[in-house]
């Protein structure tokens, strides 16, 4: 697979066409806001971000790529939905939070800039592609020696089917129908599988879990539903 067809275009088109409501923290998105500091919480514990150059990939909006930008970090977010990377430029001049964004696959900008990374993030993003082990793969080549790649994905368990699928679209509307299709889920184990396919070594995992009585999110170490990866490529 080439880095033009790794990519579901009906997934483009589904999240370009939430651009609009995608800074809205109680809107269609507030999951990915709701979990945003925690995810920078786990990356915290591994990288000092000041002065950091970091890629987002499948940036989405944004949200992550400010967070990260907010923190010191020299962030450049990448997409491949321009609605999306239109509203993540907007958000960056309203806030005034130094940002760079640019429509380009993981695999091309691995190709054009390898090793030209401190760390790379890529979140929520894996399971929507045709082929994750090839953006993982393209991760792995942008990140420099001795640098942290970050994977969050949602794990293929039946719990992960019934919490993030039947509960969060359909019983609690937290995320919009279709947002997420089971058989996209990617187990822990596939995941370093892969990431030590391509040479990277895992530092460290965390669960991200709902509690539906405080409508809260937090780490900890139930990785059955959605969890972060952090990896170290070696020097
Ligand atoms: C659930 S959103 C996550 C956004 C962001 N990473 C976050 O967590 O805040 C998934 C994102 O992946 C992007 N995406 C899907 N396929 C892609 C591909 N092949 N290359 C780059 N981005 C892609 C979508 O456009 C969307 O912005």
């Amino acid at each position: 697979m080439t880095a033009s067809n790794n990519v579901h275009p009906h997934e483009i088109n589904k999240f370009g066409s939430q651009a609009e409501r995608w800074w809205d923290p109680q809107g269609e998105l507030k999951t990915l806001h709701d979990i945003n500091p925690l995810r920078l919480q786990f990356i915290r514990r591994f990288i000092d971000l000041k002065g950091a150059r970091i890629v987002d990939v499948g940036c989405g909006g944004g949200i992550l790529t400010e967070g990260l930008a907010k923190e010191g970090a020299d962030a450049l977010g990448i997409d491949l939905s321009a609605e999306l990377l239109d509203i993540a430029d907007l958000h960056g001049l309203e806030s005034g939070i130094p940002t760079q964004y640019r429509k380009i696959s993981a695999e091309d900008l691995a190709a054009e800039q390898p090793a030209g990374f401190d760390h790379v993030t890529c979140m929520e993003m894996l399971e929507h592609v045709p082929d994750p082990g090839a953006i993982i793969n393209a991760c792995a080549t942008l990140v420099k020696p001795g640098g942290m790649v970050f994977f969050s994905t949602l794990n293929r368990k039946p719990k992960a089917y019934l919490l993030a699928i039947v509960a969060a679209e359909h019983v609690l509307k937290m995320l919009p129908k279709g947002t997420h299709e089971y058989k996209t889920f990617i187990k822990p184990s596939e995941l370093c599988q892969s990431a030590r396919n391509a040479g990277l070594q895992l530092s460290g995992v965390v669960g991200i879990e709902y509690n539906p009585l405080t409508q809260r999110f937090s780490l900890g170490n139930d990785i059955d539903v959605n969890y972060i990866a952090a990896f170290r490529r070696p020097e």
